[in-house]
């Protein structure tokens, strides 16, 4: 297969195009996920690694959606790149990232997002904004002059595509879609109507 066959090749060159034209966050993308009976739900979150090993992103495996991955483990997402009149969508099985990658990840974030994910208790509810200061401030003095460790339950998830569509808008909703759909060996490449 070409190269330029391969869909990660595909999908670097548009990422890199909607960094440069995009006026904020090119890596935010829908995720959604489903519970046991199959009602799905969805948010943004930002894509932090895109490759052939999958699509990734971090969050706290306690949310609403580390909950409903945890009973259900699949995904499928969503770009979209207004700036681009793109779209890219894949689906397929979502695996947790070793706690190795998500040191390293959650290392590289601000000392004020790392405090804030001890402070969060996401998706749980919340009784008013200032119960939710008052956990940060005692954090941050917890945390006084060390370093602020990565939360157990806060970690990250790789969606592993099946498939990936690559969605070019043309005139009179005429569009294109390339579908990528993975094989033993590659990756079959098709069309659909748009
Ligand atoms: C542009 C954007 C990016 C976001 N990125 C993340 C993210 O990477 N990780 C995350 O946990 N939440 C992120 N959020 C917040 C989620 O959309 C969501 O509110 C939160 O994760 C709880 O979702 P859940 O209750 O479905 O688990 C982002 C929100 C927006 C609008
Ligand atoms: C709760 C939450 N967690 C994680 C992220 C991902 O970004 P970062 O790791 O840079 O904080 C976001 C981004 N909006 C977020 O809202």
């Amino acid at each position: 297969m070409a190269a330029s066959d391969d869909p990660f090749d595909l999908f670097d060159r548009w990422f890199a195009d909607a960094r440069a034209s995009e006026i904020n966050d090119p890596e935010a993308m829908a995720f959604a996920t489903a519970d046991a009976r199959g009602r799905p739900s969805v948010r943004m979150v930002l894509l932090r690694n895109a490759g052939p090993e999958g699509f990734g992103f971090f969050t706290n495996l306690d949310s609403r959606k580390g909950g409903e991955l945890a009973e259900n483990p699949w995904g499928a997402l969503a770009l979209h790149w207004k700036s681009l009149r793109r779209q890219v969508r894949a689906e397929g099985p979502v695996r947790q990232v070793a706690d190795t990658e998500a040191d390293a990840y959650f290392k590289s974030r601000s000392r004020a997002s790392r405090i804030g994910s001890w402070a969060s208790d996401q998706s749980r509810p919340l009784d008013s904004r200032e119960t939710f200061e008052r956990r940060y401030a005692s954090l941050q003095e917890k945390f006084e002059g060390e370093d602020v460790p990565r939360p157990p339950r806060w970690s990250g998830f790789l969606l592993v595509p099946e498939k990936i569509e690559f969605w070019t808008d043309r005139p009179h909703r005429l569009h294109e879609r390339r579908l990528f759909t993975r094989t033993v060996d590659g990756w079959d490449e098709g069309l659909l109507y748009p």
